[in-house]
C-alpha cells in the first residue's frame, strides 16, 4: 500500500513539474530575446522538459523501477518531444504552424499533448519493439509463430497467390472510381464549365467500378480453391504426424479427442482462415489505397485521421487477445464432448447391456454443459468488443467530420475534394471496422491452430527406428533381464528382470495369472513401448536396430481381443499386405479355420462386411479371421495371445492343429492358461506378478511341483469347484 501511494505521489509530482516547466517555459518565450527564433525555441523547450523530468525520475527516491528502465526513458521523450516534432511536420508540410508554435504552453496544447504521448506510447510499447528487435519466440508470441507456419503452407501456392494479390489490389484501385469521381462531379455541379465532364465521370467511373468487381471475382475463385488446397495439405499432416506418435500417446489421448483436433479443429480453422483472412487481405489493401486517396486531397485532414486510429486498434487488440486463449479452452470442451460420444457409440452393446444409455446421456450432457458455459463467456466478450470497436470508431468519425468542416470554412479544401474526402474517409472507416473485428476471429482461427501445431510438432517418443532388414531372419527372441514400467504409471514395474527365449521352430506358452505382465511382453517385442532396464535380441541384435516396417512383417501377433475393420472380410484378411493374392488369403484362412465358415456362413463370402470393429461376425470368427490376417504375411515369429479364447474345443483343437503342428522353422508364442495348448509348447514360461518363476517343459515342471504346477492345480481346482457349485446350484434350482 505504501509502495503505490509512493508511486502515485511520483506521478502527481511529475505532473506538476512537467505543467511548470510547460507554463514557466511558454511565459519566458515571449521575451523580445526569443521571439525571433520561436521554431527553435519550441525544440529547445521541448529537450529542456524531457531533460528535467528525466532528471526527477532518476533523483527522485521512491520512483518506480520501470521509469528508470529504457520503456520509461522513451516514455518521456516521446511525451516532451511529440509536439515539437507534430508543428515540424506540419511546417514540413508547408502549413502555418504559427499559432500552434505559440500556443505550446496553453491548457488545451498540454491536454492534447498528453492525449497524444499516451496513445504513441501504447502503440510504440505494442509495435516497435517487436520490429526493431527480432527476439526468440517465447510462449507468448506463439499466435505469431502459428501464423508464421500457417503461411508456410501457402507457399507452395507462391504464384497463386501472387496472382491473388494483383487481383486485390486491381480490385481495391477500382473501388477509389467511386468517390473520386463523385468528387469530380461536385466540382463539375459547382463549375457548370465541362459540360463533358460529368457525363466522362460517369462512364469512366462505372467502367472502373465493374472492373473492379469482375477482378474481385477471380481473385475470390482463385482464393478459395487454393485454400481448401491448404485445408487438405494441413489435414492430411496432421493426420500422418498422429499416427507416428508413440503407442503411449494413445494411452493418454482418447480417440475423440484426437478425431476432433484433426477434423473439426482444422476444419474451424480452415474455414475461418479462408474467409477471415481473405477478408482481412482486402480490407487492409483497400484501407492502403484509401489512404493514400486521402493524402492527395488533404494531408492534414489525413494526419488527423490517422492520429484518431491508435485508440481503435488497440481495442481489437486486446479482445483478439482474449478470443485467442478463449478459443483454445472452447476447442478442448469440444474435443472432449467428442471423445464422450464416440466412446459410447464404440461402446454401443456394453452401455446397453449395462442399461447405462441415461448414464451416457448426463456425462455427455455435462460436457456439453461446461462448452455452452465457456461459450456465453465467448458471446458477452464478442459483444462487448464489438460495441466498443463501434463507439471507437464513431468517435473518430465525428470528430473528422468536425475538423474537415472547420478546413473548408477556412478555405483550406475545395468542396469536391471535401466530398470526396468525406465518401473516401467513410470507406475508410468501414475498412478499419471490418479490420478490428476480423483480426479477433483470424487470431482466434490462429489460437485453434496452435494445438493442432502441438500434434505436428510433437516429436514420437520412440527411439529411431534402426536399419536392419536382412532377408533371412531366423526369428530366435531373447529377453534378457528386462524391466519396464507403462509410462502413465512410471513408479509401477511390470516386468522385473523378465528373461525368456523363443526358439525358432518352437512353441513357447507363456502361462500365469491374470495382470502378471503376459500381454505386456508382447507389446515390448512389438516395439510399441521402450524398456526400462535390460534388453530384448532378436537373432542376437537388439530390436531397436530393426526396421520398423520390417519388424511389423516379421512379427504376427493375434491379440487377445483383436479388432476388425469395418471393412469386407477380404480386406481385413489382407489388411496391409495389399500385394497378397486370393490364393495366399485362401489358404491363410484355411489354417485358421475360417475358408468354411466364411464361404458358407457369410451371404457375400470374402465381401461379407464385418461392421465396425467386427461388429457384425461372432467373438470366435473374429479371432479366426484375425488368425488369418496375421497368417498371411507368413510371420517368422507368430504370437497367439490368448486367441482362442473365443472358440469352441473342437474348432480350437482344429486351429492349434494346423497352427502348431507344422511350424516351418517359425517362433511361437503361446500366451494361455489352457492346459489343451500349454500341453504342445516345447517350453513353458511361469510368469507371475512381472518376474519369471520358472520354466521348462510342461511335464518336467510339472515334476518339479513348483509355483507352475501350483498355479496348473489352482485351475484344476477351479475348474472342479465351478463344476461342483453349478451343480449345487443346479440342484437346488430343481429343489
Ligand atoms: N497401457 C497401459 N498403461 C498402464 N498400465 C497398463 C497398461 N496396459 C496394462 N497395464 C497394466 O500392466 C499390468 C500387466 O498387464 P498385462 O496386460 O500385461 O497383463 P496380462 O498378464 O496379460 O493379464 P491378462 O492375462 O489378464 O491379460 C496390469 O496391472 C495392467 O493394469
Amino acid at each position: 500500500m505504501k509502495e503505490k501511494m509512493a508511486v502515485y505521489l511520483f506521478m502527481f509530482l511529475l505532473l506538476c513539474v512537467d505543467v511548470c516547466v510547460v507554463k514557466t517555459f511558454g511565459v519566458t518565450r515571449l521575451s523580445p530575446l526569443l521571439i525571433p527564433h520561436s521554431f527553435t525555441s519550441l525544440w529547445v523547450g521541448g529537450l529542456l522538459r524531457f531533460t528535467v523530468l528525466l532528471l526527477i525520475t532518476f533523483f527522485y527516491p521512491s520512483s518506480p523501477a520501470w521509469m528508470r528502465s529504457a520503456n520509461g526513458v522513451q516514455t518521456l521523450a516521446v511525451h516532451s518531444l511529440v509536439y515539437p516534432v507534430y508543428v515540424s511536420l506540419l511546417w514540413a508540410c508547408g502549413w502555418s504552424t504559427m499559432e500552434l508554435t505559440w500556443g505550446w504552453h496553453t491548457w488545451q496544447a498540454m491536454f492534447h499533448c498528453y492525449a497524444v504521448s499516451a496513445l504513441s506510447l501504447l502503440l510504440w510499447e505494442r509495435y516497435v519493439p517487436s520490429v526493431l528487435t527480432k527476439t526468440k519466440v517465447n510462449p507468448k508470441e506463439k499466435g505469431q509463430a502459428s501464423l508464421q507456419r500457417l503461411l508456410g503452407y501457402v507457399k507452395p501456392y507462391q504464384s497463386r497467390f501472387t496472382a491473388v494479390f494483383l487481383f486485390v489490389i486491381a480490385s481495391s484501385l477500382g473501388e477509389m472510381a467511386i468517390p473520386h469521381y463523385t468528387g469530380k462531379i461536385t466540382d463539375w455541379i459547382m463549375k457548370e464549365d465541362e459540360p463533358d465532364a460529368f457525363a466522362n465521370a460517369i462512364k469512366i467511373m462505372s467502367i472502373l467500378t465493374v472492373m473492379s468487381a469482375v477482378f474481385e471475382f477471380v481473385c475470390d475463385l482463385i482464393y478459395n480453391i487454393t485454400m481448401s488446397l491448404v485445408h487438405t495439405a494441413i489435414q492430411s499432416q496432421v493426420f500422418e504426424c498422429v499416427l507416428k506418435q508413440e503407442i503411449a500417446f494413445f494411452d493418454k489421448a482418447s480417440s475423440g479427442e484426437l478425431v476432433s483436433r484433426i477434423t473439426k479443429d482444422t476444419n474451424d480453422m480452415s474455414e475461418s482462415l479462408s474467409e477471415e483472412l481473405s477478408l482481412l487481405m482486402w480490407y487492409t489493401m483497400r484501407l492502403v489505397f484509401l489512404y493514400g486517396s486521402m493524402l492527395l486531397l488533404s494531408v492534414r485532414l489525413s494526419i488527423f485521421t490517422i492520429l484518431g486510429l491508435p485508440i481503435i486498434w488497440i481495442v481489437p487488440e486486446f479482445s483478439g487477445r482474449f478470443y485467442q486463449t478463449h478459443a483454445v479452452k472452447v476447442q478442448e470442451s469440444l474435443a472432449k464432448s467428442n471423445s464422450v460420444a464416440t466412446e459410447t457409440f464404440s461402446s454401443i452393446k456394453t452401455v446397453k447391456s449395462f442399461a447405462n444409455e441415461d448414464g451416457e446421456s448426463e456425462r455427455y450432457k455435462k460436457c456439453l454443459e461446461h462448452t455452452y458455459s465457456l461459450n456465453k463467456v465467448e458471446a458477452a466478450g464478442y459483444a462487448a468488443s464489438t460495441w466498443t470497436n463501434s463507439m471507437s470508431s464513431l468517435a473518430l468519425k465525428v470528430s473528422i467530420l468536425y475538423y474537415g468542416g472547420q478546413l473548408v470554412a477556412g478555405n483550406n479544401v475545395s468542396s469536391g475534394d471535401l466530398v470526396s474526402f468525406v465518401l473516401y474517409e467513410l470507406q475508410f472507416s468501414q475498412a478499419v471496422e471490418a479490420l478490428m473485428s476480423y483480426y479477433p476471429r483470424v487470431k482466434k482461427a490462429v489460437g485453434a491452430s496452435e494445438k493442432i501445431f502441438e500434434y505436428v510438432d510433437r516429436k514420437p517418443d520412440v527411439p529411431p527406428e534402426g536399419s536392419l532388414a536382412p532377408n533371412a531372419l531366423r526369428g530366435h527372441v531373447r529377453f534378457s533381464n528386462v524391466t519396464f514400467a507403462y509410462p502413465t504409471r512410471p513408479a509401477e514395474n511390470v516386468l522385473k528382470g523378465v528373461s525368456l527365449e523363443l526358439m525358432p521352430g518352437k512353441i513357447t506358452a507363456l502361462v500365469g495369472p491374470a495382470d502378471g505382465g503376459k500381454s505386456t511382453i508382447v507389446r515390448l517385442l512389438e516395439r510399441f513401448y521402450q524398456p526400462q532396464g535390460g534388453e530384448i535380441l532378436l537373432d542376437e541384435q537388439p530390436l531397436q536396430s530393426y526396421k520398423d516396417q520390417y519388424l511389423h512383417e516379421k512379427i504376427s501377433v493375434v491379440a487377445q481381443e483383436p479388432v476388425l475393420f469395418g471393412r469386407s472380410i477380404r480386406e481385413n484378411i489382407k489388411y496391409g499386405k495389399a500385394d497378397a493374392t486370393d490364393e495366399d488369403m485362401y489358404n491363410a484362412a484355411k489354417l485358421a479355420n475360417a475358408h468354411r465358415f466364411i464361404t458358407s456362413d457369410f451371404p457375400n463370402g470374402y465381401d461379407t462386411d464385418a461392421g465396425e470393429k467386427g461388429g457384425k461376425v461372432s467373438g470366435g470368427q473374429k479371432q479366426r479371421i484375425a488368425i488369418a490376417r496375421a497368417l498371411i504375411r507368413r510371420p517368422q515369429i507368430l504370437v497367439l495371445d490368448d486367441s482362442t479364447s473365443d472358440l469352441d474345443a473342437e474348432s480350437e483343437h482344429v486351429v492349434h492343429q494346423a497352427l502348431l503342428k507344422n511350424l516351418n522353422g517359425r517362433s511361437v508364442l503361446l500366451i494361455t492358461n489352457k492346459m489343451s495348448g500349454v500341453e504342445t509348447a516345447d517350453n513353458v514360461v511361469f510368469l507371475e506378478n512381472g518376474e519369471v518363476k520358472e520354466q521348462g517343459s510342461h511335464d518336467d515342471l510339472q515334476k518339479r511341483d513348483g509355483p507352475y504346477a501350483k498355479f496348473v492345480r489352482l485351475q484344476n481346482t477351479g475348474f472342479h469347484r465351478n463344476a461342483h457349485e453349478d451343480g449345487e446350484t443346479s440342484d437346488s434350482t430343481k429343489q
